[in-house]
């Protein structure tokens, strides 16, 4: 049995823009263990975006693999990969991603209807959990930022994931209701044992994670971490 639900081996990942080349990764070595909390921070374009895009199989490396529990997620097929995508990571973004024409309620049983398994009733359970119980009809445009990311992450939850990558979830809020998210995102990792990557810029958030990650040249070091061996 594998204790690491996510490993990234030797990545190689570069953008080529016309004719430059951003090479972001190379031989990136990572390895995540399964139900902590880890955050990730780093300078404005080190790479985090595309970490998480790599881990989550929104992005495919360059060379090397990455692995779920021991399987190679990185010789997936399109269709495979968007099926293991929808079943096990839930994504958070910093602008929430919400389709405007849909309601909360709609917006958070999307990923199930795309698994053919749609129920509203769960997904009005899943609204009630993040406080939204007064929101379900609402258009995105008729909610707050802190609801709409609560919607978000409703939505990230809706298929059960075991991994919730969160790319600068609080970055378009106040600090207060920022606060607020990342407790609520906290609470959802530890009582249902997921995994959950944050990236954040603001320290006192970094500093919340089981274990706290640098990205800096392309390579990830661990600068703290809070978890007795
Ligand atoms: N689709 C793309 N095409 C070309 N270059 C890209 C693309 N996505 C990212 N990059 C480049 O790759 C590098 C890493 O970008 P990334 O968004 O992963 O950084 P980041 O650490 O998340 O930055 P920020 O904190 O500003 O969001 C940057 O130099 C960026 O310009």
């Amino acid at each position: 049995m594998n204790d690491y639900v996510l490993e990234a081996r030797a990545i190689n990942k570069s953008y080529v823009l016309g004719s430059s080349r951003i090479e972001v990764f190379s031989k990136l070595y990572v390895r995540f263990e399964e139900g902590l909390f880890i955050t990730i921070q780093g300078a404005s374009g080190s790479g985090k975006t595309t970490l998480l895009q790599l881990l989550g199989g929104l992005e495919k490396p360059d060379k090397g693999i990455i692995l779920f529990r021991g399987q190679n997620i990185s010789q997936f097929s399109s269709k495979t990969l968007a099926r293991w995508r929808a079943e096990t990571v839930g994504f958070v973004f910093q602008s929430y991603y919400l389709l405007p024409e849909l309601s909360a309620l709609e917006n958070v049983d999307l990923p199930a209807l795309i698994l053919g398994k749609g129920d509203r009733k769960k997904a009005t359970e899943l609204l009630e959990a993040v406080g939204l119980e007064k929101r379900i009809h609402h258009r995105p445009n008729e909610l707050s930022g802190g609801e709409q990311q609560r919607v978000a992450i409703a939505r990230a939850l809706r298929n059960d994931p075991s991994i919730i990558l969160a790319d600068e979830p609080t970055g378009n809020l106040d600090e207060e209701t920022g606060k607020q998210i990342v407790n609520l995102l906290l609470s959802i990792q530890k009582e249902k044992n997921k995994t959950l990557i944050l990236v954040t810029h603001e320290k006192e958030i970094a500093c919340l994670g089981d274990k706290q990650l640098l990205l800096s040249n392309g390579k990830l070091t661990e600068i703290q971490s809070n978890i007795s061996n």
